[in-house]
């Protein structure tokens, strides 16, 4: 009898696929063609898997994911824009038309928080600067002292109260630029405008103290409010077939980009937007009137409330942008302010230069402290960073929290990135940004000094300025980075698209240098 181990090793695959004992030939035939058959498919399916594969490592090859940081202000969608004026001009071009809104709305805003500046003052009660003052979102450091807020009511003339009751529809066009940019552009309100009855929305700072912080627009993290926009805007000149139309286009970046048509304004009882540029138009004489005015002026300097150096200024352009037929310009699109809540994604392909075809995935967060909480998921796989230090805000308090410094708020977040394990690869670009605004304050007499004592008896100029920021920012990431990575600072003015545009060919080259020892890892 035959033991156990005699027995030869039964494989129960070689039995299951094992022809049949009593096979034919000409079932042998068959089962062969049938088998042979099989292993092309499967072979098909491999080199499909393998070029998939392929593809994908090609694809992430060309295709590179940059993050913008920084806080709220810093000029993050600033950058974005240039980027976009620089590397896909055609789409810039085509979506330059839907910022008229938004640079009409920041115009209108600047001339009712003047307007409202002025009431407080002419009121016969006397106020206390602190409480009068805050209607720009710069929040100085130091209000102006009491006793500078002695009403000068005296001042006023007839005029003035004329020009007052001339502007009142302005309050209507500022709703009704708010509307028809928050309409279908706020899919979630999040920590914002929690309860309000429509999509737009007006963010209250956050403030911890009872000082009347300024509300902001914003609109949420997509691009909804430029397709609503595209859908409602008239071209000046233009007369479209009656209905209008709108069709889908591929866009240059992401989505779809639809031409322009007439449709429908907003939602509800509201101005139509020849109506709103009609207004505006028709109070152009009246807002100079008053932005020149020279008791105005006097006021304002007095409250030290600069409007020439708050977000989307636009009052000296105000017969450019008054009129009829206002279109915007390159500029005008850069320097128009728009928070961004959440983030926002901004894909495009290059279209000339050097790199052209490459892909480009830039990310641009809403850098108010709410906000940085949804920052963490998009660090992973990121080939750069893009951290926007404002050299100007030495001395700013952050609007969500007026006991913080805005300069100190900045070193915190650079701390915080510069020691991240996850972005510990990461190649770090650092912008020390709004060196034009940084100079004009230096320039009007402010000191460095009085803001931060460890300043010291250096020079209060810019060029002084940089070098003491500069090398903070540098120890800083020489102290907590986790690795040797290639760091490099640029000094920015985000709104000079020239200088901006030239920083950006040195940051493209550095950027794709690093990516593609990277993607040679892949
Ligand atoms: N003068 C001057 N203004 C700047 C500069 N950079 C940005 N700005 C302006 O500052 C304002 C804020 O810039 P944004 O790019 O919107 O700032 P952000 O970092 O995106 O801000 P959030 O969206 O709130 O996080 C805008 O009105 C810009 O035009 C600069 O270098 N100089
Ligand atoms: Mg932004």
């Amino acid at each position: 009898m035959a033991r156990a181990f005699d027995v030869e090793p039964v494989d129960p695959f070689a039995q299951i696929t094992a022809p049949p004992a009593d096979e034919t030939p000409e079932q042998r035939r068959i089962r062969e063609r049938r088998e042979e058959e099989e292993r092309k498919i499967s072979e098909q399916i491999d080199e499909a898997l393998k070029l998939e594969r392929e593809e994908v490592r090609v694809k992430r090859r060309n295709r590179l994911k940059v993050l913008l940081l920084g806080q709220s202000e810093s000029g993050k969608s600033t950058t974005v824009k240039n980027f976009q004026l620089k590397y896909a001009p055609k789409a810039w071009k085509q979506e330059r038309l839907v910022w008229t809104t938004v640079v009409q709305l920041n115009l209108i805003r600047n001339v009712n928080n003047i307007l409202d500046v002025i009431t407080q003052e002419m009121a016969t009660a006397p106020q206390s600067a602190a409480a009068a003052a805050p209607t720009t979102s710069r929040v100085l450091l130091e209000p102006a002292p009491a006793e500078s807020v002695s009403p000068p009511s005296d001042l006023f003339s007839e005029k003035h109260k004329i020009l007052k009751l001339r502007l009142v529809p302005l309050r209507g066009v500022q709703a009704d630029l708010e509307r028809k940019l928050g309409s279908g552009a706020f899919e979630d309100q999040g920590n914002y405008g929690r309860g309000r009855s429509h999509s737009a929305s007006l963010v209250d700072g956050e403030s911890h103290n009872t000082r009347r912080i300024p509300k902001e627009f914003c609109v949420r993290s997509n691009n909804s409010w430029k397709d609503r926009l595209k859908h409602g805007i008239k071209i000046p000149g233009h007369r479209p077939s009656s209905g209008g139309s709108i069709n889908n286009t591929p866009g240059a970046w992401g989505g779809n980009e639809r031409e322009v048509s007439l449709g429908e304004w907003g939602n509800g009882p509201t101005a139509g937007p020849d109506e709103v540029t009609g207004i505006i138009a028709e109070c152009r004489d009246d807002i100079k009137a008053l932005w020149e005015d020279r008791v105005v002026q006097s006021v304002l300097s007095k409250k030290k409330y600069r409007v020439d150096e708050s977000s989307g200024f636009f009052l000296n352009d105000i017969d450019r942008i008054a009129t009829q037929n206002y279109t915007p310009s390159d500029d005008d699109v850069v320097r128009a302010r728009l928070r961004t809540v959440g983030v926002q994604e901004h894909q495009f392909v290059f279209e000339e230069g050097k790199h052209k075809g490459t892909e480009w995935q830039i990310f641009d967060v809403g850098g108010s402290r709410s906000s940085r909480a949804s920052w963490a998921p998009f660090f992973d796989d990121i080939d750069a960073i893009i951290f926007l230090a404002p050299l100007s805000v030495f001395d700013e308090k952050l609007i969500e929290d007026t006991r913080v410094n805005r300069l100190q708020d900045s070193y915190e977040l650079w701390k915080q990135v510069t020691s991240s394990t996850i972005l510990e690869n990461t190649q770090i670009i650092l912008f020390l940004n709004k060196y034009d605004l940084l100079a004009k304050k230096l320039k009007r007499g402010v000191r460095i000094r009085d803001f931060i004592s460890s300043y010291g008896e250096r020079d209060n100029t810019p060029e002084a300025a940089v070098k003491y920021f500069e090398a903070h920012f540098k120890e800083v990431h020489r102290k907590l980075s986790r690795s040797d990575r290639p760091f490099f600072v640029h000094v920015t003015s985000a709104v000079d698209t020239k200088g901006t545009i030239a920083t950006l060919s040195v940051v493209e080259d550095s950027i794709l240098r690093r990516h593609l020892v990277n993607a040679q890892l892949l």
